[in-house]
């Protein structure tokens, strides 16, 4: 069987964990504070604020804007249920915009009719590691003095070039970053979230909200000489990650560089060996985009049905996924007719298909893909 994705763990990981089990300190401690430098580093972010998963980070993101009810805010429906979920968690009214069927991102070209005098910010989704086109989202927004989140769930490690210059995803190219670490992603904590910002005061934010709002954190009055009453300053939540993930996640960005080399040249090969099937549209890059190719979609010509021809491939022994969902086309959000056409969403999730890519793949596998999705266009 060949699964859609295995994460890349091995000893290092493991006995990174031990050693912090063996600490003694597991929750928000030095190790976390270590993946955070690291990680802000990586991206070239000022500020970079651990959380417990992506959804708590989006969520956070909203709040630490102010983003509440009675507040609009433009996003797609295309994408994991969790991007307009948080946008309800606060009370929000979620608006969706359709896609580019190239890049299954945000169509910037529909942002200017969907914004209206309650629209607070945009959720720019990095959808499948394929970066969003920044440059035309962010011009948009600031002439609407409209905030951006970049939903970078699964997008550790894809670049953008602006100005000429090739930036990591997380820089951040809008005002906040929020990333990832589910095992479905290019690198695992096995559950964990992070935000990256230029702003001081965002992070601030951040950092009291991931943490019932206490202001002095345990870790500062555990190390004081002096005692020291801390006061709750805020309605926060509980989003801590643990110190056994943060290790983990150090050593996982330590093979970040190879794990991307290694995705682009699978994605490279999958263009190669399906390039010329008549009717199969694959996935490319922008010239100004570099993904890490978290997923490789492929669009199925329309008279393939995608479910048969993801069980006779799930027959054959290879796991697929359908394209990206649509949110509103799930029960929480069909109960309103959505405000602008999704026609391009809704034929992406209803006529791609997601190939398996994982670094441990090898080339006979990926043969064996092709021939197989071969087959099915054969058919
Ligand atoms: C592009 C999209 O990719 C992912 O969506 P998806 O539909 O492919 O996700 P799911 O079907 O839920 O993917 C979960 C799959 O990811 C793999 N997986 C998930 N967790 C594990 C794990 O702990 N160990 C191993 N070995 N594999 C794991 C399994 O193959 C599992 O079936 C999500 O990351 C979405 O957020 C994203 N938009
Ligand atoms: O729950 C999932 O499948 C993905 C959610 C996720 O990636 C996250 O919240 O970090």
């Amino acid at each position: 069987m060949i699964p859609i994705a295995v994460p890349l763990l091995a000893d290092e990981e493991a006995d990174a964990a031990r050693a912090v089990v063996l600490s003694g300190w597991v929750s928000q401690g030095p190790q976390v504070a270590a993946f955070e430098d690291e990680f802000a580093a990586l991206v070239g972010a000022p500020h970079a604020c651990a959380v417990a998963n992506c959804t708590t980070a989006l969520q956070l993101a909203l709040a630490a804007l102010g983003i509440g009810r009675g507040d609009e805010v433009i996003t797609v429906s295309h994408s994991f249920i969790a991007t307009a979920n948080v946008i309800r968690y606060q009370g929000a009214t979620p608006v969706f915009v359709d896609i580019e069927p190239e890049t299954y991102n945000l169509d910037c070209t529909r942002l200017a009719e969907a914004i209206t005098e309650r629209t607070r910010a945009i959720i720019a989704v990095h959808q499948m590691g394929m970066p969003c086109d920044m440059a035309a989202l962010v011009a948009v927004a600031r002439r609407h003095g409209i905030a951006v989140i970049e939903d970078a769930a699964c997008a550790a490690g894809s670049q953008i070039r602006m100005n000429g210059q090739w930036e990591a995803i997380g820089k951040p190219h809008g005002d906040i970053a929020c990333f990832s670490f589910h095992p479905r992603k290019v690198i695992t904590t096995g559950e964990g979230g992070m935000l990256t910002t230029s702003d001081a005061e965002l992070d601030r934010k951040f950092r009291l909200l991931r943490q019932h709002g206490m202001s002095v954190p345990d870790i500062v009055r555990h190390g004081s000489q002096r005692v020291i009453f801390e006061e709750y300053v805020l309605v926060g939540y509980n989003y801590r990650m643990t110190d056994m993930q943060a290790a983990i996640g150090r050593k996982q960005l330590e093979r970040l560089p190879q794990l991307i080399a290694r995705r682009r040249a699978l994605a490279f090969r999958y263009a190669e060996l399906l390039g010329n099937i008549e009717g199969l549209r694959l996935p490319s890059e922008p010239e100004w985009a570099r993904s890490n190719w978290q997923s490789y979609c492929v669009r199925l010509p329309d008279r393939l049905d995608q479910r048969a021809t993801m069980q006779s491939l799930l027959d054959q022994g290879i796991a697929t996924r359908r394209g990206i969902m649509c949110s509103h086309r799930e029960p929480p959000y069909a109960g309103a007719e959505p405000r602008h056409d999704l026609r391009q969403s809704e034929l992406a999730q209803d006529h791609a298909i997601l190939l398996p890519l994982y670094a441990q793949m090898d080339s006979a596998d990926q043969e064996r893909i092709a021939d197989a999705v071969k087959g099915e266009l054969a058919r």
